[in-house]
């Protein structure tokens, strides 16, 4: 067991919602986004925190990272409240948020950098290594007089990491670090990561609806769905937790001209696409049968067998609760 850098232990957010229940009423509405959620997560971890859209994801990332107080529970960052000390904290962590920068627009990136410098006082030699690492390892280079405004996406998510990591947090959390990139920035991305977390141990917590993401980086995933914890695990087990024992395996059949659905026992049809259909029938279910029957009776070219993925074993997992 390591060192415990993140706790959790029965943390609730309940947000009071407004709204209009006629001409003058005005109804209150109560919204519990974390619903008891309890977990620990040790230095050193990289740890994949997924969920469908409202599962109270970002809610939970907002706590730990002392923009909102929880309504109930005990939560800590590396021995430090939040809520209480933000400021303490911010010097501890790191965050980015895919969707929007933390720099200066109009500003160079490294101008972006030197106001980080000082917002956080990081010693002159410190920020030098650290600034001189990140722009190695992210390949940042030629961006550095380049106003933020002009970046890509992806060059700008590269520069939002650095500024991130320029005074050496315990902690990263990362909201869809990967979202909107194209295959290259994407991997150039997750190799930092892995860098980072293997060469400094800087502990990572990732949202992220990428489940390359999560195969690429994370050994451990947390699932969270209607703000409660759902599975808290190795990737790998999301497969056998429960859900996978429904879960469907996918016969890719073309044909030789366009038809409609087939009918074969003990499959379904789920797409059909010109000649191409997708037949889903039970995981644990042997394929040979089937293949033998749409080869018996239809005009047959060529056919595959796909194994369910994370993301349709996730998405039943959803699904299963109602
Ligand atoms: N400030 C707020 N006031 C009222 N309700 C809120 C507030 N913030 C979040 N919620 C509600 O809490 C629930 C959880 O939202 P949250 O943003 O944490 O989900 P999420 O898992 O991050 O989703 P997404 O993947 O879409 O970002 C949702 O039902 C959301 O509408």
């Amino acid at each position: 067991m390591g060192e415990v850098l993140i706790e959790l232990d029965g943390v609730e957010k309940v947000f009071t919602v407004r709204r209009r229940a006629g001409l003058v009423r005005r109804e209150k509405r109560q919204v519990r986004a974390v619903d008891g959620i309890g977990f620990t997560v040790d230095r050193g971890e990289m740890v994949g925190y997924i969920g469908p859209n409202g599962a109270g994801k970002s809610t939970t990332i907002k706590m730990l990272t002392g923009i909102l107080t929880p309504s109930a529970g005990r939560l800590r960052v590396a021995g430090i409240d939040p809520a209480r000390e933000r400021m303490r904290l911010a010097h501890r962590m790191g965050v980015v948020f895919g969707q929007r920068t933390t720099l200066w627009w109009d500003l160079p990136l490294k101008d972006s950098y030197g106001l980080m410098r000082r917002m956080y006082r990081i010693p002159e030699a410190r920020y030098r290594a650290n600034l001189e690492r990140c722009v190695e390892r992210l390949d940042l280079g030629e961006l550095l007089e380049v106003p933020v405004r002009q970046l890509s996406l992806g060059q700008r998510m590269r520069g939002d990491i650095a500024a991130a990591l320029l005074h050496d947090p315990d902690v990263l959390y990362l909201d869809e670090p990967t979202i909107g990139l194209d295959v290259v920035s994407k991997a150039k991305v997750r190799a930092f990561l892995r860098q980072l977390n293997a060469e400094l141990g800087t502990t990572v917590l990732l949202t992220t609806h990428d489940l390359q993401d999560i195969e690429q980086l994370c050994e451990r995933v947390m699932v969270i769905d209607h703000g409660r914890l759902m599975y808290d695990g190795p990737l790998g087990g999301l497969h056998a937790s429960g859900a996978a024992g429904q879960s469907e395996r996918t016969l890719v059949v073309d044909l030789e001209r366009e038809l409609p659905p087939l009918e074969v026992a003990g499959a379904r049809v789920v797409r059909v696409e010109g000649a191409r259909q997708w037949l889903a029938f039970p995981a644990q279910a042997s394929a040979a049968p089937l293949v033998a029957a749409v080869a018996a009776g239809y005009p047959l070219l060529d056919l595959s067998v796909r194994e369910p993925d994370i993301e349709e074993v996730i998405a039943r997992m959803y699904a299963g609760r109602g």
